[in-house]
Protein backbone atom coordinates (compact mmCIF):
# COMPACT_ATOMS: atom_id res chain seq x y z
CA UNK A 1 0.00 0.00 0.00
CA UNK A 2 1.09 3.36 -1.05
CA UNK A 3 2.37 5.53 2.22
CA UNK A 4 0.19 8.51 2.43
CA UNK A 5 2.21 12.05 2.11
CA UNK A 6 1.79 14.34 4.83
CA UNK A 7 -0.09 17.62 3.53
CA UNK A 8 2.67 19.21 3.00
CA UNK A 9 4.56 16.89 0.72
CA UNK A 10 1.19 16.39 -1.21
CA UNK A 11 1.20 20.17 -1.32
CA UNK A 12 4.74 20.15 -3.09
CA UNK A 13 3.64 16.78 -4.95
CA UNK A 14 0.86 19.01 -6.55
CA UNK A 15 2.85 22.20 -6.86
CA UNK A 16 5.53 20.06 -9.13
CA UNK A 17 2.76 18.68 -10.78
CA UNK A 18 1.47 21.62 -11.81
CA UNK A 19 4.55 23.05 -12.63
CA UNK A 20 5.04 20.46 -15.16
CA UNK A 21 1.60 20.45 -16.83
CA UNK A 22 2.09 24.33 -17.43
CA UNK A 23 5.68 23.49 -19.02
CA UNK A 24 3.79 23.32 -22.65
CA UNK A 25 2.44 27.12 -21.50
CA UNK A 26 3.90 30.00 -23.55
CA UNK A 27 2.86 33.91 -21.51
CA UNK A 28 3.11 36.39 -24.20
CA UNK A 29 2.92 39.41 -21.54
CA UNK A 30 5.89 37.78 -19.85
CA UNK A 31 7.58 40.23 -21.44
CA UNK A 32 7.13 44.30 -21.99
CA UNK A 33 5.48 44.22 -25.96
CA UNK A 34 2.55 46.33 -27.24
CA UNK A 35 0.55 43.48 -26.26
CA UNK A 36 0.97 44.71 -22.49
CA UNK A 37 -0.99 47.76 -23.67
CA UNK A 38 -3.78 46.08 -25.73
CA UNK A 39 -4.50 43.82 -22.36
CA UNK A 40 -4.49 46.77 -20.06
CA UNK A 41 -6.71 48.28 -22.10
CA UNK A 42 -9.29 45.00 -22.34
CA UNK A 43 -9.54 45.30 -18.57
CA UNK A 44 -9.85 48.83 -17.94
CA UNK A 45 -13.69 49.18 -16.72
CA UNK A 46 -13.70 52.80 -18.44
CA UNK A 47 -12.21 51.88 -21.34
CA UNK A 48 -14.46 48.94 -22.01
CA UNK A 49 -17.18 50.85 -22.36
CA UNK A 50 -15.97 51.39 -25.85
CA UNK A 51 -17.14 47.89 -26.92
CA UNK A 52 -15.60 49.02 -30.56
CA UNK A 53 -12.21 49.14 -28.85
CA UNK A 54 -12.42 45.73 -26.40
CA UNK A 55 -13.30 43.74 -29.77
CA UNK A 56 -10.17 45.26 -31.54
CA UNK A 57 -7.77 44.87 -28.33
CA UNK A 58 -9.09 41.00 -28.80
CA UNK A 59 -8.48 41.10 -32.62
CA UNK A 60 -5.25 42.35 -32.19
CA UNK A 61 -3.95 40.09 -28.95
CA UNK A 62 -5.41 37.29 -31.82
CA UNK A 63 -2.63 38.56 -33.93
CA UNK A 64 0.14 38.34 -31.68
CA UNK A 65 -0.77 35.20 -30.77
CA UNK A 66 -1.49 34.10 -34.25
CA UNK A 67 2.47 35.53 -35.20
CA UNK A 68 3.78 33.67 -32.37
CA UNK A 69 2.22 30.29 -32.71
CA UNK A 70 3.28 30.66 -36.69
CA UNK A 71 6.92 29.97 -35.63
CA UNK A 72 6.44 26.47 -34.85
CA UNK A 73 4.43 25.94 -38.16
CA UNK A 74 6.59 24.16 -40.79
CA UNK A 75 7.12 25.80 -44.58
CA UNK A 76 8.06 25.46 -47.94
CA UNK A 77 10.91 27.14 -49.84
CA UNK A 78 9.18 28.05 -52.56
CA UNK A 79 10.81 30.06 -55.89
CA UNK A 80 9.35 33.49 -56.57
CA UNK A 81 9.62 35.76 -59.15
CA UNK A 82 10.52 39.57 -58.22
CA UNK A 83 9.67 42.18 -61.21
CA UNK A 84 13.66 42.21 -61.15
CA UNK A 85 14.97 38.70 -59.80
CA UNK A 86 14.20 35.28 -58.51
CA UNK A 87 14.62 34.41 -54.90
CA UNK A 88 13.35 31.86 -53.02
CA UNK A 89 10.36 32.34 -50.28
CA UNK A 90 8.89 30.28 -47.78
CA UNK A 91 5.51 29.90 -47.23
CA UNK A 92 3.68 28.06 -44.75
CA UNK A 93 3.21 23.82 -45.24
CA UNK A 94 -0.16 23.79 -44.48
CA UNK A 95 -3.11 26.75 -42.99
CA UNK A 96 -4.16 25.61 -39.56
CA UNK A 97 -7.78 24.84 -39.16
CA UNK A 98 -9.40 28.02 -36.46
CA UNK A 99 -11.52 26.66 -34.02
CA UNK A 100 -13.44 29.14 -31.58
CA UNK A 101 -16.24 29.34 -28.94
CA UNK A 102 -19.67 31.00 -29.20
CA UNK A 103 -19.40 34.53 -28.50
CA UNK A 104 -16.22 36.26 -26.83
CA UNK A 105 -14.58 33.91 -29.14
CA UNK A 106 -15.52 35.70 -32.30
CA UNK A 107 -13.35 38.68 -32.40
CA UNK A 108 -10.01 36.92 -31.13
CA UNK A 109 -10.45 34.35 -33.79
CA UNK A 110 -10.66 37.12 -36.38
CA UNK A 111 -7.27 38.02 -35.36
CA UNK A 112 -5.84 35.07 -35.80
CA UNK A 113 -7.58 34.79 -39.56
CA UNK A 114 -6.15 38.29 -40.33
CA UNK A 115 -2.59 36.35 -40.49
CA UNK A 116 -3.78 32.24 -41.23
CA UNK A 117 -6.28 34.12 -44.49
CA UNK A 118 -6.28 31.11 -45.78
CA UNK A 119 -7.57 28.53 -42.97
CA UNK A 120 -10.79 26.94 -42.45
CA UNK A 121 -13.28 27.92 -39.62
CA UNK A 122 -14.87 25.65 -36.52
CA UNK A 123 -17.15 27.04 -34.85
CA UNK A 124 -18.34 25.57 -31.39
CA UNK A 125 -21.41 26.78 -29.15
CA UNK A 126 -20.64 26.05 -25.56
CA UNK A 127 -21.67 27.10 -22.63
CA UNK A 128 -22.49 27.10 -18.85
CA UNK A 129 -25.56 25.90 -17.56
CA UNK A 130 -26.95 27.97 -15.19
CA UNK A 131 -28.43 26.79 -11.37
CA UNK A 132 -25.44 24.35 -10.72
CA UNK A 133 -23.22 23.88 -8.02
CA UNK A 134 -19.64 22.97 -9.92
CA UNK A 135 -19.55 24.86 -13.36
CA UNK A 136 -21.10 22.45 -15.99
CA UNK A 137 -20.61 23.19 -19.44
CA UNK A 138 -23.15 22.12 -22.49
CA UNK A 139 -21.31 22.05 -26.30
CA UNK A 140 -24.38 22.16 -28.65
CA UNK A 141 -23.55 23.68 -32.20
CA UNK A 142 -20.48 21.95 -33.66
CA UNK A 143 -19.45 23.21 -36.99
CA UNK A 144 -15.85 21.79 -38.55
CA UNK A 145 -13.83 20.70 -41.34
CA UNK A 146 -11.93 17.09 -41.34
CA UNK A 147 -9.19 17.52 -38.84
CA UNK A 148 -7.18 14.77 -39.53
CA UNK A 149 -3.29 15.10 -39.75
CA UNK A 150 -4.02 19.12 -40.04
CA UNK A 151 -2.47 21.77 -37.42
CA UNK A 152 -5.86 22.43 -35.30
CA UNK A 153 -5.40 26.17 -32.90
CA UNK A 154 -8.42 26.67 -31.14
CA UNK A 155 -8.99 29.65 -29.49
CA UNK A 156 -11.13 31.28 -26.94
CA UNK A 157 -10.21 34.47 -25.03
CA UNK A 158 -11.22 33.56 -21.35
CA UNK A 159 -10.12 30.16 -19.70
CA UNK A 160 -11.65 30.07 -16.71
CA UNK A 161 -12.33 26.81 -15.04
CA UNK A 162 -11.06 25.37 -18.15
CA UNK A 163 -14.41 23.48 -18.93
CA UNK A 164 -15.63 24.76 -22.23
CA UNK A 165 -12.11 24.25 -24.06
CA UNK A 166 -11.68 20.70 -22.72
CA UNK A 167 -15.34 20.07 -23.61
CA UNK A 168 -14.91 21.26 -26.99
CA UNK A 169 -11.37 19.80 -28.12
CA UNK A 170 -13.21 16.74 -26.83
CA UNK A 171 -16.57 17.08 -28.91
CA UNK A 172 -14.07 17.98 -32.08
CA UNK A 173 -12.39 15.45 -32.36
CA UNK A 174 -15.05 13.02 -33.75
CA UNK A 175 -13.70 15.46 -37.19
CA UNK A 176 -10.84 13.54 -37.00
CA UNK A 177 -7.34 13.75 -35.42
CA UNK A 178 -5.03 16.76 -35.74
CA UNK A 179 -1.86 16.56 -35.92
CA UNK A 180 -0.85 19.46 -33.98
CA UNK A 181 -2.84 21.04 -31.32
CA UNK A 182 -2.68 24.79 -29.80
CA UNK A 183 -4.85 26.62 -27.49
CA UNK A 184 -5.13 30.11 -27.39
CA UNK A 185 -6.53 32.16 -24.82
CA UNK A 186 -6.21 36.19 -23.33
CA UNK A 187 -6.47 35.26 -19.88
CA UNK A 188 -6.35 32.38 -18.03
CA UNK A 189 -6.33 31.05 -14.39
CA UNK A 190 -4.16 29.27 -13.22
CA UNK A 191 -6.28 26.04 -11.99
CA UNK A 192 -7.78 25.82 -15.31
CA UNK A 193 -4.57 26.28 -17.44
CA UNK A 194 -3.48 23.63 -15.09
CA UNK A 195 -6.55 21.84 -15.66
CA UNK A 196 -6.29 22.06 -19.61
CA UNK A 197 -3.23 21.21 -19.61
CA UNK A 198 -3.30 17.66 -17.73
CA UNK A 199 -6.43 17.12 -19.55
CA UNK A 200 -5.43 17.98 -23.60
CA UNK A 201 -0.91 17.09 -23.02
CA UNK A 202 -1.13 17.03 -26.51
CA UNK A 203 -1.82 20.87 -27.14
CA UNK A 204 0.82 23.72 -26.94
CA UNK A 205 -0.97 26.38 -24.75
CA UNK A 206 -0.17 30.13 -25.29
CA UNK A 207 -1.65 33.01 -22.83
CA UNK A 208 -1.37 36.34 -22.54
CA UNK A 209 -1.47 36.81 -19.00
CA UNK A 210 -2.02 34.03 -16.14
CA UNK A 211 -3.93 35.75 -13.45
CA UNK A 212 -4.40 35.02 -9.69
CA UNK A 213 -7.79 32.70 -9.17
CA UNK A 214 -11.03 32.22 -9.85
CA UNK A 215 -13.58 33.81 -7.98
CA UNK A 216 -17.16 31.94 -6.39
CA UNK A 217 -18.74 32.25 -9.65
CA UNK A 218 -15.85 31.02 -11.73
CA UNK A 219 -14.87 34.47 -12.75
CA UNK A 220 -11.47 35.20 -13.29
CA UNK A 221 -9.85 37.41 -10.57
CA UNK A 222 -8.62 40.13 -11.78
CA UNK A 223 -9.75 39.17 -15.24
CA UNK A 224 -11.57 41.70 -17.13
CA UNK A 225 -15.46 40.90 -16.98
CA UNK A 226 -17.75 38.79 -19.33
CA UNK A 227 -15.78 38.74 -22.48
CA UNK A 228 -19.15 37.75 -24.24
CA UNK A 229 -21.22 40.69 -23.18
CA UNK A 230 -18.44 43.19 -23.43
CA UNK A 231 -17.90 42.41 -26.84
CA UNK A 232 -21.98 41.76 -27.76
CA UNK A 233 -24.09 43.10 -25.04
CA UNK A 234 -25.57 41.34 -21.78
CA UNK A 235 -27.73 38.34 -22.75
CA UNK A 236 -31.06 38.06 -21.04
O1 LIG B 1 -13.20 28.12 -18.74
P1 LIG B 1 -14.68 28.15 -18.53
O2 LIG B 1 -15.06 28.12 -17.07
O3 LIG B 1 -15.38 27.10 -19.31
O4 LIG B 1 -15.23 29.57 -18.99
C1 LIG B 1 -14.77 30.17 -20.14
C2 LIG B 1 -15.89 30.47 -21.09
O5 LIG B 1 -16.59 31.63 -20.64
C3 LIG B 1 -16.65 32.56 -21.71
O6 LIG B 1 -17.79 32.38 -22.46
P2 LIG B 1 -19.23 32.64 -21.83
O7 LIG B 1 -19.75 31.37 -21.20
O8 LIG B 1 -19.18 33.85 -20.98
O9 LIG B 1 -20.14 32.87 -23.10
P3 LIG B 1 -20.33 34.17 -23.98
O10 LIG B 1 -19.09 34.31 -24.79
O11 LIG B 1 -21.51 33.88 -24.80
O12 LIG B 1 -20.55 35.33 -23.06
C4 LIG B 1 -15.40 32.28 -22.49
O13 LIG B 1 -15.40 32.84 -23.78
C5 LIG B 1 -15.30 30.80 -22.45
O14 LIG B 1 -15.97 30.16 -23.51
O1 LIG C 1 -13.86 35.61 -16.10
C1 LIG C 1 -14.60 35.09 -16.95
C2 LIG C 1 -15.04 33.76 -16.85
C3 LIG C 1 -15.85 33.27 -17.83
N1 LIG C 1 -16.22 34.07 -18.87
C4 LIG C 1 -15.80 35.35 -18.95
O2 LIG C 1 -16.14 36.05 -19.92
N2 LIG C 1 -15.01 35.83 -18.00
MG1 LIG D 1 -19.90 35.43 -21.27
Amino acid sequence: MATPLSSSAASVTAASDATDALANVHVVCAEPSIANHFLAELRDKDVQKDSLRFRRNLQRLGEIIAYRISTHLSYTDKTIQTPLAETTGKLLHDFPILATVLRAGLPFHQGFLNYFDQSPSAFVAAYRIEGTAQVQVQVDYLSAPSLDERVLILADPMLATGKSLVQTYRAMLRFGMPRQVHIAAVIASPEGLAYVAREIPEATLWVAAIDEKLNEHAYIIPGLGDAGDLSYGSKL
